[in-house]
């Protein structure tokens, strides 16, 4: 007996479509396979917005959050927090892959400190020293990593000449940022020393650009120079894959299976057990470098400017060059890594007996990732905006000429006055305040970079409520719709004062979703 055919006698369009009555044997057994697999698509199609219909139906009342900021200004470590607080299992997850981030971290900070080295003919030229860096520097080579060593401009913030507070501007004046108490008067044994310490961590820092790799899966993203590398959501995911190899094999649900079973029992990647047992072996070599005078000295004089990152896993060197090193929750928030367009985290929050889904959608930063936020605004409920106020004497990556405060006020601005976002929850988080507080503890002037700060009192204090003046400033001059600014100063480092912050934020946000809901 014939199987059934889709084609109906009576329907003209089927007709139409009915095979020729020659047709074969095979060409029949042929077309009825491809009817089949046609139907199987079909209902997978069909079955596909069946779901995203629900979900669209379902997420209808979820929570909508977004973390917005310049690049490096601690998003990615606040969802790590918001993680910690509602899903801690999934960190211990992924605790094995920060190991690459890690590593990478280390690999480039020394090859950022040997490059800068060789730039100075590894010595500290006396003759050229002046600590004072609004003053032009003649290095004897050009600079490394292509960041510019041009006296990087002071500015008035958002050029306004009269600050909230209402003294006035006054031009930048030249600081002093601390005493150097090391000066390297013969050139010979600093120059030997740092070309043998060179060489002996060649090896380990050639490993660099495989380690990015690695993280990126072999995505260059133009601007990705000082940072080093951008990732996209899910590289947790790929870099475990890369370890185990064998499950790139796999089919998808296999795979998925495979992802979801691994913890940090995992099998290590070849490439980290290569870097980890080169770490291990030059662990005294990466520690007497830190060390050197002459590392200290072009520190002080800002010849040499490292990251937060770079310094805190530098300090710890000796636990994570260990050969049975694991990361730590605490090094898993300081690691650095940049994100790539958009990841949206899931968690389920409850409150006050209501369990409600929150997504978090965690940004990337740089101005070239700026455009794909656009997307996520006319849902969204609250915004968590994040501006590093210690970033008052660092300048854009992606423009030099930029002060990095300048830029956090020009993008709330813009958050401030978008007219798709005028009724969501806004809440500022003035944030890296412990290391605001180091860099005036070191005698940092913040008149020299942020020419309207004047003659104000350089102290912790009077620093942050300037800066905090300001943000609020452009909040008011762009707040038709009366709503609140929620201002918090944190530093999403600390995992303690964080997470009640969170607690915080969340209480505030909640009662706005409530009260859009109409549910109370
Ligand atoms: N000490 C200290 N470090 C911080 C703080 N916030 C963030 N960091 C560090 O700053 C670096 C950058 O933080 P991220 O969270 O990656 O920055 P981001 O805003 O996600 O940056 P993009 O993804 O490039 O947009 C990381 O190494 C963090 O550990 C803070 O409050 N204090
Ligand atoms: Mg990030």
């Amino acid at each position: 007996m014939r199987t059934p055919s889709i084609y109906s006698q009576d329907d003209p369009i089927s007709a139409a479509l009915k095979p020729p009555s020659s047709e074969t044997e095979a060409e029949r057994d042929a077309r009825l396979l491809s009817e089949a697999e046609a139907r199987r698509v079909s209902e997978l199609i069909d079955e596909d917005l069946r779901l995203e219909r629900e979900r669209m139906k379902r997420n209808r009342g979820d929570v909508k959050l977004l973390l917005l900021g310049q690049a490096e200004s601690g998003k990615s470590t606040l969802q790590k927090q918001f993680q910690l607080m509602y899903r801690p299992n999934s960190i211990d997850q992924e605790r094995i892959s920060w190991k690459t981030v890690i590593y990478f971290n280390v690999v480039h900070s020394l090859k950022h400190i040997l490059t800068t080295l060789e730039a100075w003919d590894d010595i500290l030229d006396d003759e050229s020293d002046n600590i004072d860096d609004s003053v032009s520097i003649s290095p004897n080579k050009h600079r490394p990593n292509g960041i510019s060593e041009q006296p990087s401009p002071s500015t008035s913030l958002m050029n306004s000449a009269s600050p909230p507070n209402g003294t006035p501007a006054s031009p930048a004046r030249p600081g002093s940022s601390g005493s150097i108490s090391q000066h390297i008067t013969s050139k010979e044994p600093s120059s030997i020393q740092i070309g043998n310490l060179r060489r002996r961590l060649s090896p380990l820092v050639s490993a660099d650009a495989q380690l990015a790799d690695r993280l990126s899966g072999g995505i260059t993203v133009s601007g990705s120079g000082k940072g080093g590398v951008y990732v996209r959501s899910g590289w947790q995911a790929r870099t475990i894959e890369n370890a185990l190899g064998r499950i790139r094999q796999k089919n998808d649900s296999e795979a998925k299976k495979a992802r979801e079973s691994i913890s940090q029992d995992a099998p290590p990647d070849i490439l980290v057990q290569d870097v980890g047992r080169m770490l291990s072996v030059s662990k005294d070599d990466i520690k007497e470098l830190w060390a050197h005078p002459t590392v200290k000295g072009l520190i002080a004089r800002r010849k040499l400017k490292l990251d937060e990152w770079s310094e805190f896993f530098l300090r710890h060197i000796s636990r994570v060059a260990a050969p049975d090193y694991i990361p730590t929750t605490d090094d898993i928030l300081h690691a650095r890594i940049q994100t790539m367009g958009v990841a949206e985290h899931i968690f389920d929050v409850n409150i006050h007996g209501k369990a409600v889904s929150w997504h978090l959608f965690d940004v990337g930063g740089a101005r070239g990732q700026r455009h794909s936020w656009v997307p996520y605004f006319d849902d969204a409920n609250a915004i968590i905006f994040v501006a590093p106020v210690s970033a008052f004497d660092q300048y854009l990556e992606e423009d030099p000429r930029t002060n990095r405060i300048d830029d956090s006020l020009q993008l709330f601005t813009q958050i401030c006055s978008n007219a798709l976002l005028k009724n969501v929850h806004l809440v500022l988080f003035l944030n890296k305040t412990d290391l605001l507080r180091t860099k005036l503890d070191t005698g940092l002037k913040v008149r020299k970079y942020i020419t309207s700060f004047g003659e104000r009192s350089n102290d912790y204090e009077t620093v942050v409520q300037y800066f905090r003046a300001h943000f609020l400033q452009v909040h008011r001059r762009n707040n038709e719709n009366r709503r609140v600014l929620y201002t918090h100063f944190t530093s999403v480092v600390d995992t303690k004062a964080t997470q009640r912050i969170i607690g915080n934020v969340r209480d505030s946000i909640f009662r706005g979703y409530l009260q859009s809901a109409a549910l109370v």
